[in-house]
């Protein structure tokens, strides 16, 4: 890995801080328009977290981040702890935004905990460590890509799920970073997109994303996953992770339990890649996970076009997850888990 070139395969960044502002590319229109939102307060930020202008677990922290620097410049306060209690409703509203992405609450408490370090340059250490989480996600990217890469065998073809790339961290991705290091050393001759319905993080962001570096990805239907792996074109299936829990149970888009089960019974590897932010050992497993549920209208249309017929219900679940159990190996930027559960969580995160 050291003759990575990052920068010819890893170009898009979601998120921006201009020094008075944060702009937030916009993924509702992607990849149709490439534009940028201008989010001037922290409520503004809170909102572009809600509506999916920015998604995936480690960018939505990042951008609470940035938010909770807006919010401070709505307080006057002397000292950081003095700061921290007049914050409170700023950081309640971000920390609401999105419920199952523990990355969300994690950023804010590491911006709880600088405010409650800082004395009266808690302004400039809010601004330190929003740029810090920033930077140390992209850091933990590049490992964990380096390290879930050197899992795969040359010549292997994986099919990922969602989008886990650099528009959903600080950039290079989860396994998306996995999937780019492995095409990079000739170890993965061939990506399988699955479109990720109904949001269609995979059909729209993903393809879109790894068009900009080159890698040329196939597209499948969310419904052919299981075909694909029957006829023996994949030999992994690599996706990232919305919460980790203490025993190795995993949250990530709706659709991932599925490919999971399907990956078992068919003698393929399953691997998910993210960044310690995303383990939550508060968590003893998946059923205590607060799964998002978005408005059924997500499901009534495809591009702005009814595909449902009127006055009818739907259930919008937006995540799931996968039991430690059709595991076979976590990835973060401090090592690799095979098989986990939860000792091995606790040896690693404990
Ligand atoms: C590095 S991103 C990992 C996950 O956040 C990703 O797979 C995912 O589920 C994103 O969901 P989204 O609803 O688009 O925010």
């Amino acid at each position: 890995m050291e003759a990575f070139d990052f920068d010819r395969y890893d170009r898009v960044r979601p998120i921006r801080w201009t020094g008075d502002a944060l702009e937030l590319l916009d993924q509702r229109k992607l990849p149709f328009a490439v534009d940028y939102v201008h989010c001037g307060d922290y409520a503004a930020v809170a909102d572009a977290i809600a509506n999916l202008t920015v998604r995936g677990a480690p960018a939505i922290g990042i951008a609470a981040a940035w938010g909770a620097v807006l919010a401070a410049r709505e307080v006057e306060a002397d000292t950081g702890a003095q700061a921290l209690e007049r914050l409170e409703p700023a950081f309640q509203r971000l920390n609401a935004a999105r419920p199952t992405a523990v990355n969300l609450a994690w950023a804010l408490a590491r911006m709880r905990r600088a405010l409650l370090d800082a004395g009266a340059g808690w302004r400039e250490a809010l601004l330190r460590e929003a740029e810090t989480i920033a930077t140390e996600d992209l850091a933990a990217n590049r490992r964990m890509g380096a390290l879930g890469a050197s899992m795969i065998e040359p010549g292997s073809r994986v099919l990922t799920h969602c989008n886990t790339g650099s528009l959903a961290t600080a950039g290079f991705g989860t396994a998306l970073g996995v999937i780019r290091a492995g095409v990079a050393q000739g170890r993965i001759d061939k990506v399988f997109a699955g479109e990720t319905r109904p949001w269609l993080q995979g059909a729209r962001l993903t393809v879109w994303e790894l068009q900009q570096d080159g890698i040329l990805p196939t597209l499948i239907a969310d419904a052919a996953a299981a075909h694909l792996m029957r006829t023996g074109e994949v030999q992994w299936v690599i996706v990232g992770a919305d919460r980790i829990c203490a025993n190795g149970d995993t949250a990530n888009k709706i659709g991932t339990y599925q490919l999971a089960i399907a990956a078992r019974h068919h003698g393929v590897k399953f691997m998910v890649a993210a960044p310690s932010s995303t383990v939550d050992l508060e968590t003893p497993s998946g059923d205590a996970i607060h799964i998002e549920e978005r408005e059924p209208t997500e499901l009534f249309h495809i591009g702005g076009v009814r595909t449902a017929a009127e006055e009818i219900e739907a259930w919008n679940p937006v995540f799931d997850v996968t039991p430690h159990e059709l595991i076979d190996v976590i990835v973060t930027e401090r090592g690799i888990i095979e098989r986990p559960d939860e000792a091995a969580m606790r040896a690693a995160f404990g």
